[in-house]
């Protein structure tokens, strides 16, 4: 029989993500997983089914911390977390776009730094056929709804033509490097892809709002020396926060539950 003692979990964001990961751990959904607490910068009140703390309280009771709360987050605690022994599972990993980060939590420690999949499929498979060898033509498309990637930066007639369009326009084409920086909330996976083959110069992602998109889409077209692969997903977002898909939650229980050592688990 297994002796291992349960993850303690402190989750930081208790929004679309955070409160379906927040209430599956507390009903004990996720074996060998507790929640121990959990972090805002909004009061939460009663609302939370953990107490709420700070980060460093949180990092006194918890060897394990996921991140659903933004890019922000991983920037300024990233590096204490993982230096104070405790792991960390990123949500938002359009982060590591800044390669200085990306290079000091990678090398970081003792704690260990994961990444969810998310809101999108097939890393896995990416990540297999890179060890291959590269691949040399990566293409994500990701469509949704126009408020949802609206950004303080665009100019009125980008604005203009997002809210008036009665059909797909495309708001940026750029790489995984340049696109999370520009829509922070909603375009994390193409770090997840880049993260998945190795570079993050070689994805080229496309940024498509559509007023039709009543499903948020990721489509990853790649091809190398030794295949071709194209995966599409479809999400219905989520009713509070449409910039998230329904799925995401879900796929951070996966990553949690495999961290917790649940045997059967697709890796
Ligand atoms: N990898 C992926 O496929 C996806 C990643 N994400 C990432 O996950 C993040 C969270 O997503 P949602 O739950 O939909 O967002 P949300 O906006 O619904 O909730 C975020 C929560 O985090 C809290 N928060 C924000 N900044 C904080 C800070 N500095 N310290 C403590 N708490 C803070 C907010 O008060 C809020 O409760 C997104 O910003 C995005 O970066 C989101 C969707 C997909
Ligand atoms: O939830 C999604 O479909 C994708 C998303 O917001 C992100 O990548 O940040």
């Amino acid at each position: 029989m297994s002796s291992t003692a349960p993850r303690s979990v402190g989750l930081i964001g208790w929004g679309a993500i955070g409160r379906v990961v927040g209430g599956a751990l507390a009903a004990g959904e996720i074996p060998g997983a507790e929640l121990v607490c959990v972090v805002d910068n909004r009061p939460l009140g009663d609302s939370v089914p953990a107490p709420q703390r700070t980060l460093e309280q949180a990092l006194e009771s918890c060897d394990l911390i996921v991140e659903a709360a933004g890019q922000g987050v991983v920037r300024e605690w990233g590096t204490t977390i993982l230096a104070s022994g405790t792991d960390l599972l990123v949500a938002s990993t359009g982060a590591l776009t800044d390669e200085r980060l990306a290079k000091e939590l990678l090398n970081a420690g003792p704690g260990r730094v994961y990444f969810t999949g998310g809101a999108v499929g097939g890393l896995d498979l990416l990540q297999a056929a890179r060890a291959m060898g590269p691949l040399d033509d990566v293409h994500l498309t990701t469509t949704k709804l126009p408020s949802t990637l609206e950004q303080p930066w665009m100019d009125e007639e980008l604005l203009g033509r997002m809210r008036s369009a009665t059909g797909p326009v495309e708001v940026m084409a750029g790489t995984a490097r340049d696109v999370p920086v520009k829509f922070p909330k909603s375009t994390n996976v193409a770090a997840s892809v880049a993260l998945a083959v190795g570079d993050s110069d070689a994805v080229r992602v496309s940024v498509v709002a559509d007023p039709a998109a009543r499903h948020t889409s990721h489509v990853v077209e790649a091809s190398g020396a030794h295949g071709s692969y194209r995966f599409e997903v479809r999400h219905l977002p989520d009713t509070a926060n449409p910039a998230t898909s329904q799925v995401v939650p879900y796929a951070v229980l996966r990553s949690l539950a495999a961290l917790a050592g649940r045997t059967g688990q697709i890796l």
